[in-house]
């Protein structure tokens, strides 16, 4: 999707180290500072206090992103504290109590003039108890929620919300020094960014929201494998065995993507750098089927749905003798078929049937056709992890695909004084579709948000989105061109890249890759020998080379440098000297 291809996305660059952080880096001490609060969390998930000193930790580690999801746990649980009719209530107040019964404040809280906001003044309902301490508790919690909030936000591009934040802050501490000074720096990069002059007025609904941020192997993800290894390997061949029975997954050498163009065309010889690729283990003739493959990784944002809610393909036409299928218990849910039914009620339907999760991101703007999509397979992945209790980063659909990573160390900010201009991050970021709406959609699954932290932590829908974007396909509308399907396909997703490809494909429910008939290059007869890699294609192959070069950069992550695309653009490069 990303590159708005209409069909296939993918994108790429060098795979990333899992622990990059040395024990002797300054990052160490702050990240077994996290460790240690993300244990107390498991044991106290209702306690905001540590969200908030968790939020703290994430900023000193630079992923601000991590910090504003935490502020944002810990300013619902300050709703929860206050508001006696809501959920969590009893459990929210009985984390709070141990710290209001304590002389001091606590550390996180004591920052800055806070305490002196005036804490009285700032609750704002009609509660019996909220002359208790923990009420007043809370209600400076809500303030730091909001500082850390509105600056984290700011500081992820995200200006919108983070304004939003920062008024709401406002509201209640009309003259805290933090969050003024916090507005003032959103105006001043709301100025630069949507160039106004000092004197204009920003219109704040035009405010940018999208931001960028870190996209890496988290230093503490244990789940991600070492994709290059035996072991990987021989699951991912065991399970390509049905799928593809003529291939086998192996390591591949491809060459390194550029920004944009370069001098680099005519060389004989060009970076190049590892990762996974699939390869034919025996010969395969023209035109046969090279791989075929089911996923229930799909997603669409049709409000009234015209495809199956498991594979994703048009539902056939009502009549009397359709093979269409309802699900019993929630009437809307419909299936193409009996077996897509039963795939959907093993894999993941039990979790969301009747839970009213359907109605999230349907029919959305057009410009957030993409999140929404993005947002809706992350929901499928909630929903699958759900139903069989396993950990959203183990599911096998998941777990073994492409992220396009960047190690850790080149994300990160250095502080020094000779350091270099700050990191280009490259994962999409908004409140919206990163933070707020994960949770939603959860909670309408009847998940508990605070207890199931290690599942469905900012970091770890993070690293889904980072695979989704990476490797998922949609599909446009045909009526209004906007993307409305989406699926990952962890197999048919190996396949690299090539501007002469040697097999091409077809998604109507299943994936299909067989190989071509001719080759584009010369017209030679297709058909892959034992050895060869399956190159897909991710763009038109018909276009010319700088077109092709435009199109392919979004989904493969850069300037594509295949063979064909280095001599043509070479040889026009050539003739335009002549
Ligand atoms: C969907 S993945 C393909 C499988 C991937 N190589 C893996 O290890 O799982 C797409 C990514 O593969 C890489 N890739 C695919 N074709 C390529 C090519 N022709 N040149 C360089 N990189 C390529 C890019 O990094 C791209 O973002």
């Amino acid at each position: 999707m990303e590159g708005s291809s209409p069909s296939a996305s993918l994108s790429l660059s060098m795979s990333a180290s899992a622990h990059d952080d040395k024990e002797d880096s300054p990052r160490a001490p702050l990240l077994e500072r996290r460790q240690q609060l993300t244990e107390e969390l498991a044991s106290n998930p209702y306690d905001l206090i540590l969200y908030l000193e968790r939020a703290v930790t994430y900023s000193e580690l630079a992923y601000p992103d991590l910090a504003a999801a935490d502020a944002y746990r810990a300013l619902l649980l300050t709703d929860e504290v206050r508001d006696e009719g809501f959920e969590y209530h009893e459990q929210a107040r009985e984390a709070l109590e141990k710290y209001s019964t304590s002389a001091s404040l606590p550390e996180v809280l004591r920052h800055g003039s806070l305490a002196d906001t005036g804490a009285p003044s700032m609750v704002d309902g009609d509660s019996p108890h909220e002359s208790e301490p923990y009420h007043q508790l809370a209600a400076l919690a809500s303030v730091r929620c909001f500082q850390i909030l509105s600056l984290s936000l700011l500081l992820c591009g995200c200006l919108k919300s983070a304004l939003n934040f920062c008024e709401r802050g406002l509201s209640v501490v009309p003259s805290n020094n933090d969050l003024l000074e916090i507005k003032t720096y959103i105006e001043q990069v709301a100025r630069r960014r949507l160039r106004v002059q000092p004197n204009e007025r920003i219109d704040l609904q035009s405010l940018p929201e999208r931001g960028v941020v870190r996209r890496e192997i988290y230093p503490w993800n244990t789940h991600e494998p070492d994709r290059f290894s035996d072991e990987s390997l021989a699951t991912l061949n065991q399970q390509l065995a049905t799928i593809a029975p003529k291939c086998v997954v192996k390591v591949s050498e491809l060459p390194v993507l550029l920004e944009s163009e370069s001098e680099t065309d005519g060389y004989d010889i060009i970076p190049t750098c590892h990762q996974l690729g699939l390869f034919a283990a025996e010969d395969i003739a023209p035109g046969e089927t090279v791989l075929k493959e089911y996923s229930l990784l799909t997603a669409n944002n049709r409000l009234k749905g015209s495809s199956c809610d498991a594979c994703g393909t048009e539902l056939p036409p009502l009549s009397a003798n359709t093979t269409a299928v309802n699900c019993p218990e929630c009437y809307d849910t419909v299936f193409c078929d009996e077996f897509c039914y039963e795939k959907a009620q093993e894999a993941y339907h039990p979790s969301v049937c009747d839970k009213d999760v359907d109605s999230i991101a349907k029919d959305s703007e057009d410009r957030e056709a993409d999140e929404s999509l993005y947002l809706l397979l992350l929901a499928r992945l909630l929903a699958i992890s759900t139903h069989q209790d396993i950990h959203p980063l183990e599911v096998e659909q998941l777990k073994y695909i492409w992220g396009d990573f960047v190690p850790t160390a080149i994300n990160d900010i250095d502080l020094s004084d000779n350091a270099g201009p700050p990191p280009e991050w490259t994962l999409p970021f908004s409140f919206k579709f990163n933070i707020e709406m994960p949770l939603h959609i959860l909670e309408k699954m009847d998940i508990d948000i605070y207890e199931t932290l290690d599942r469905h932590d900012l970091w770890v829908l993070n690293t889904a989105y980072s695979k989704f974007r990476g490797t998922a396909s949609a599909r446009k509308n045909p009526y209004d061109g906007r993307p409305d399907l989406a699926a990952v396909h962890p197999f048919w997703c190996l396949a690299n890249h090539d501007c002469n490809p040697n097999v091409t494909w077809e998604w109507g429910g299943r994936m299909v890759l067989w190989v071509r008939e001719t080759r584009v290059v010369g017209g030679l007869p297709g058909g892959i020998k034992a050895g060869e890699e399956i190159m897909n294609h991710y763009c038109d192959v018909n276009l010319p080379v700088q077109e092709r070069r435009e199109w392919a950069k979004g989904s493969l992550g850069g300037w594509c440098m295949c063979q064909r695309c280095r001599d043509e653009a070479a040889k026009s490069e050539g003739m335009r000297g002549n």
